[in-house]
Parts: structure tokens; sequence; C-alpha cells
């Protein structure tokens, strides 16, 4: 993808991710940026929010030493582009200033990284961060010297005496939270870092005040979206896989064989389903016929296929979904959820019998974990004259939301009950 051009001087754009810390208040071994999250790396999630935005040219990320090694296997697992990994230093300022050192100061130089117009700045643990932010900052710190995202304060901040007891505290209305993004013209935070005392440098947590010190660069203050927050403490970290669960699950596709049966259900099963989420959309074909409506599909982004079987024990249909979602890589970055929905198993067999019918799911769902799919069994008594037949279809609806909703890898190859 060529890079976009978002200055009107046709100069470009650079990121540095600094990503070198331990993690000490979120505790445990893992440093924070590389805890997994869905079973992906917080880093990689944060990285890709960058790496999607075309404008942004290059991506510094600043690990410790001993983690170069884990970036750069997330980097190829996850298929990033545009990375360059640098050595982190002792403190976040000290990985920021390394992350700027990478760029070359003359254009003669043999590095394969361009020196930016503006380097935005942003915490590698702050992963959800939207084009339109990062514009704003752009542009601000393009015309300002240095801009950064602000939030409101959530708590007054106050001032202790050396006794430990309240000596005075601030008008909360009057201050804000220094947030990231922040960006700035390449050479004033360069230059701030380079007279830079060691004591900020070790001390120091803000890159604007930096500017301010060292460039007399007032940065402009952008106010920033609730959801800039930084990963800091253990519940961060669900916080965090919350909200991604939450935008995972808000489209689904149902996919049904030629059958009556499960054409009828689909199209009932979709309209409830609409009560619990956002975007429902319906194929009523095989799939092997209808490669073109799948791939928009694919394209927009769904993560959750409901497979809806007139046939009892019919594997094929979500084998082929699974084959077209794996050539699709449709589920590298994100795990897909497939409910395969069976009709009427008790119909023409004992219940326990048809449930040995279906015992093929566990195995299966097994194997399709292996690529970040997650299979569900449901099983539906359809009957298109039975009376209680929306209380049924409202069950499943709220089962299929659900597992939708978790994503919960040790409930795969179960099967439900609507
Ligand atoms: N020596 C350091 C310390 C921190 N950071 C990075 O700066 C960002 C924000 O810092 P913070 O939340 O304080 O991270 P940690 O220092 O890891 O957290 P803690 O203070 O709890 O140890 C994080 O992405 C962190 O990896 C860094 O690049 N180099
Ligand atoms: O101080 P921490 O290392 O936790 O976080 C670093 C920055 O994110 C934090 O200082 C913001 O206020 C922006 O500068």
């Amino acid at each position: 993808m060529e890079p976009g051009n978002v200055l009107s001087s046709g100069a470009s754009v650079a990121a540095v991710l600094p990503a070198g810390g331990s993690g000490e208040r979120l505790g445990g071994a893992t440093p924070k940026q590389f805890c997994a999250l869905l079973g992906r790396p917080l880093i990689s999630y944060t990285v890709r929010a960058l790496e999607r935005i075309n404008w942004i040219s290059d991506i510094v990320v600043a690990v410790s030493l001993e983690n170069i090694e884990t970036m750069k296997s997330i980097i190829e697992k996850y298929g990033h582009k545009r990375i360059t990994v640098v050595e982190g230093g002792m403190t976040r300022h000290r990985s920021i200033f390394n992350g700027l050192k990478i760029f070359p100061e003359s254009k003669l130089s043999s590095c394969p990284l361009q020196k930016p117009e503006v380097v935005i700045i942003h915490d590698a643990v702050r992963p959800f961060v939207e084009e339109d932010t990062l514009l704003k900052v752009v542009l601000a710190a393009k015309e300002h010297g240095a801009a950064g995202a602000i939030r409101p304060l959530v708590s007054t901040v106050v001032a202790s005496s050396a006794d430990g007891s309240l000596d005075h505290s601030l008008e909360r209305s009057r201050y804000r939270a220094s947030e990231m993004p922040q960006a700035f013209l390449f050479d004033i935070i360069y230059q701030a870092y380079h007279q830079c005392t060691d004591y900020d440098l070790d001390y120091g947590t803000e890159c604007l005040h930096l500017a301010l010190k060292y460039c007399k660069t007032n940065a402009k203050l952008i106010e920033g979206s609730p959801d800039l927050w930084k990963v800091t403490y253990k519940w961060d970290l669900y916080a965090a896989e919350s909200v991604i669960k939450d935008t995972l699950s808000q489209q689904v596709c149902v996919t049904t064989d030629m059958k009556e049966d499960a054409v009828q259900l689909g199209f009932l099963l979709q309209e409830t389903l609409k009560n619990e989420v956002k975007q429902v959309k319906g194929i009523s074909v095989f799939l092997c016929k209808n490669d073109s409506r799948l791939q928009n599909i694919f394209l927009g982004q769904c993560y959750n296929f409901i497979c809806i079987n007139a046939k009892k024990s019919d594997i094929k249909e979500a084998q082929q979904l699974v084959d077209k979602l794996e050539k699709a890589r449709i589920s590298v970055l994100h795990p897909v959820v497939l409910i395969s929905v069976h009709l009427n198993v008790s119909e023409n067999m004992s219940f326990s019998n048809g449930m040995e019918e279906l015992a093929w799911i566990k195995e299966f769902a097994r194997e399709v974990k292996k690529k970040n799919i997650l299979v569900y069994g449901l099983l539906i008594h359809y009957n298109k004259d039975d009376p209680k037949l929306q209380e049924t279809i409202n069950s499943a609806a709220a089962i299929i939301s659900a597992l939708i909703k978790d994503r919960n890898p040790e409930l795969i190859g179960q099967l439900l009950v609507a």
C-alpha cells in the first residue's frame, strides 16, 4: 500500500511506540504490552491501529533487549508492516529517545527510514486509538510544533504537606489529564531530548513538557475520546479484552443450505438476532455458490458465522466455511466464531442417538481451533407448525449472542440445545 500524504508539504509522518517497560503495576512475569487479549499480544492491537493508517510511513517500536525477538515474532505472526524494532531504554523517555535516534539526521544516510516532518509518540499499551484523533494531533503539531490528547480528570488532584496531611487541592475543572497520542515536529522533540538533563530522562513522564522546557514550544491540547486510556493495572487488561469482544460481536452472518426448513429457520433466526446483534447478514445458498457475497462479508469485518444445516449431521457446510475463512486469513488477527446449527435431530431417532450423530463436532472444533476459529454446536428442534416455535428461536438467538460475546475457547465443540 503506497503511503498516503496528510501534510500539505508532502512530508512524511512516522510513529514511535515506547514498549520497553516491565509493567510492574500490572504484576505478573510478562510485561503488559505482551499480555494476550483474546490470544493476541496487546502490542499487536496498537501496532495494527497505526499500520492500517496509510499516511503513517514508518512505525518504530522500542522494546527491551530481552524482548526484541519476541517483538519480531509478533510482527511476523500477525503480518505487521512498516515496523522497525529498536532497543528501548531504562525509562520511557529513554526508550522514546532511542526510537527517535533511528531516523537519519541527513537525507544522505543509508538508513532505509526517512526522517519524518512530524513524529507521533504513542504508548504501546494504548490499543484504542482512532485515525481521526491521530490526524487532529498531527495537524496541530504541524501548526504549533507539538500537540497532545487530553481527557477530563476523573479524580481531584491534591498536594500533601510534609506530614502527609492535605496542603491544597487543585480546582479540577481547570486541569486535564495528559494522554496519548502526542505529536511533534521531529526537530523540536529531537532537540528537546538532546538537551534533556539525566533527571528529566530518568524521572520525567511528559514529552509535551520537554518541548516547552527546552524548545519554548507550547503544545496544542486536543480533547481525546474516552478509549484513549493506558493499560496500567490488571483490570485495564480485562476492560481492554471486553472492548475488543464487544467490537467483534457487532456483526453476524447466517448461512443455510437450500433445504426449506433451513432457509425458513435461517430467516426467522436472522430477524430475531437483530434484537441481539447490531448487524445481521444472511446468505441462504450453499457457500461455494456465493463466493463473491461471502468475500464482501469477509471484507466487512464479520467474525461470527451461523451455519444452519437441515441435514442432521452435516459437516460439509461448516468445513467449506472454515476453508474459505482460512483462505481469506480472516482469523489471523481475531478469533472467528462458527456456530453449526442442526435441526430436528430428535425427530426420527432418539435424542441420545441424535447427540451421537453430532459427536464429530468436538473433534472438528479441536482441529479448527488451531486456525483461531471457535466452533460450537447448537441443536434446534424445529417444527414450523409448533406454537412455541418463536420461543425456541428466541432461545437460539440468546445462546448465539452469548457465544459470540463471550468467545470462550473452553466451550468449543460443545453442543447446546435451544
Ligand atoms: N523503560 C520503559 C518504561 C516504559 N516504557 C513504555 O512506556 C509506556 C507507558 O509506560 P507505563 O504505563 O508506565 O509502562 P511500564 O513502565 O511498563 O509500567 P509500570 O510503571 O507499571 O512498570 C508503555 O508502553 C511502556 O512499555 C518504555 O518504553 N520504556
Ligand atoms: O507515567 P507512565 O509511565 O505510567 O505513563 C506515561 C505517559 O503515558 C503518561 O505520563 C501520560 O500522562 C502522557 O504523557
